[in-house]
């Protein structure tokens, strides 16, 4: 990635953008059958930035029709894997090649900052993508122990026509998580962006097909959750869906398999992830630097969010002036000015969301912010709450941060299993045995020691608990997704043998 530009030269490229207005089905785009459509907003400025087709279920039929004939034609799920990875390798090279242009695309339809689009949200999304590119034509079948003359062979086979349901926290960078391995894979894919942030999902289609995928792979269809969501989640001509999102939606998806045709459901799902400081964590600085970047990272909208803090009473005071002077670095502002950290929230109704939460806040002991900035925008507030607190427990999606004190390490792990979620969880030590103790005894997907994060593309993600359910992103393991295990028996006997002899 090249330098940032300044806000001036971004708000130049914003004006000149040609944004995607349309679904984009059987290669090409499509208004919705009914003519309807809705105004995407730019959460940053209220401004309406253009608008897009407002899809529904005739839209989902014929979208999943396409990719089924793609499918069992074989255009792509019977090419060789090398020359899907082909396919693949020159998308990321289209999407290096735009990378700027979708960067900007990204934080005027999301609020995103600037600085996260261009340093992060493009870039990981062009590596994930490569990352799985690569990976399809290493990947071996199995030959299964049998005698002599028969041959059993375990093989993979791509899952068929597959619904990805995404979030609007990171639009690109899900897309990349589900497409990456779905497409790869072989599937045929039919993608229902978050109506929010339905942008850069449409170019990358428009940009896939540029680089060869064949029409009818890759469709994706905007609008809201009832209208899309709900029917791509009972159609009976999907074979699987991966969704991420909240748990009350993804709780929804079981439902609608249940009540359909049994498709297989993949849940990426929410999380109140706890972040535990001991009293031997060594570098208080540096373990501020991770919280910090942990709770208010993405205006704190991330499923793994560092979103409790649970520390040891004993360095409570000497780690919040660190984060104090860490958070200060945090500026909040126009996410389009490449030194702001904390941009936009999603939209109005988060936004409200969040607020209400700041609002609760104000009854408990607020240790760092706890003011709106303006309409859209909430500065990084850390609050000392009671462990059963609703603050302390439910999901908040923005930039708040709970902290609460505790006595011992098995008051810490106590407190941070006392939860419904199990997405990740982070502990800072400097005594081995503490690391992998409490690293074993934390019921998360992921934990981190003396670092938050998720890992990175090769290593599996997802939730314990009500997290996730289903399966991993990320890794090799995000191929089982989208691929089934065919058994082929052989028996090769030859039954001339005898009269050989
Ligand atoms: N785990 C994560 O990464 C995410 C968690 N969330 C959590 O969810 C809360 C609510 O945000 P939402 O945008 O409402 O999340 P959501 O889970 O409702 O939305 C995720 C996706 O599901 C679709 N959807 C919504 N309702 C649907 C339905 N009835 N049937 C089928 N699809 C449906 C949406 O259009 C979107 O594409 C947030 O405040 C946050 O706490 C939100 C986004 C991502
Ligand atoms: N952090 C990646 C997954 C998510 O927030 O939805």
């Amino acid at each position: 990635m090249s330098e940032l530009l300044t806000t001036e030269e971004y708000k130049a490229i914003a004006a000149s953008l040609e944004l995607p207005q349309n679904a984009f089905i059987d290669g090409g785009f499509r208004p919705a059958i009914s003519g309807r459509t809705f105004v995407t907003t730019n959460p940053a400025t209220g401004e309406a930035l253009t608008e897009v087709a407002a899809c529904g279920a005739e839209d989902v039929d014929l979208a999943v029709q396409k990719a089924r004939e793609a499918f069992e034609d074989g255009r792509w799920s019977r090419l060789h894997p090398a020359e899907r990875k082909d396919v693949l390798i020159r998308l990321c090279k289209l999407l290096t090649r735009n990378a700027r242009e979708l960067a900007v695309m990204e934080s005027i339809d999301s609020g995103k900052t600037i600085h996260d689009c261009e340093t992060v949200d493009v870039p990981e999304t062009i590596h994930v993508l490569k990352w799985h590119a690569e990976l399809i034509d290493k990947i071996y079948d199995q030959v299964a122990p049998a005698s002599d003359d028969h041959i059993a062979m375990v093989v993979r086979e791509p899952v068929g026509v597959v619904g990805l349901v995404l979030p609007w926290n990171f639009p690109l960078l899900m897309l990349a998580w589900k497409i990456g391995p779905a497409l790869a894979a072989g599937c045929s894919v039919v993608v229902k962006p978050a109506a929010e942030t339905t942008l850069t999902a449409l170019r990358v289609a428009e940009l896939a097909v540029q680089a060869g995928l064949p029409r009818g792979v890759l469709n994706v269809v905007t609008g809201g959750g009832a209208e899309v969501g709900e029917p791509l989640g009972r159609h009976p001509d999907v074979d699987m869906v991966s969704f991420t999102g909240s748990t009350v939606t993804g709780r929804r998806f079981l439902h609608y398999s249940a009540d359909s045709n049994l498709k297989e459901v993949v849940l990426e799902l929410g999380g109140k992830n706890p972040c535990i400081v001991l009293d031997d964590a060594e570098d208080l600085d540096a373990v501020a630097a991770h919280v910090v970047n942990g709770a208010f990272w993405n205006m704190g909208q991330n499923c793994s969010a560092a979103s409790r803090l649970i520390v040891h009473k004993d360095i409570q005071d000497k780690l919040m002036d660190r984060i104090t002077a860490h958070a200060r670095e945090w500026i909040v502002g126009d996410p389009l000015d490449p030194q702001v950290r904390v941009g936009a929230l999603v939209s109005t109704g988060h936004f409200r969301k969040v607020s209400g939460y700041l609002k609760a806040a104000q009854d408990e002991t607020i240790l760092l912010g706890g003011k709106i900035v303006a309409e859209g925008f909430i500065e990084p507030t850390i609050v000392q709450t009671g462990a059963a607190s609703t603050l302390a427990r439910e999901e908040i999606f923005g930039p708040i941060l709970t902290l609460v004190p505790v006595a011992s390490f098995e008051e810490a792990i106590a407190i941070a299993n006392e939860t419904e979620y199990g997405l990740a969880a982070s502990i800072f030590t400097a005594i081995g045995k503490r690391a992998l103790r409490g690293a074993r005894m934390l019921r998360a997907g992921t934990v981190t020691v003396n670092s938050f994060g998720e890992g990175d593309i090769t290593t599996p993600f997802g939730g314990y608990k009500q997290s996730g359910f289903g399966g991993r992103d990320n890794s090799i393991h995000a191929h089982d997704q989208y691929t089934q295990l065919k058994t082929i028996w052989l028996d090769l006997t030859d039954h001339t043998a005898t009269a050989l002899d």
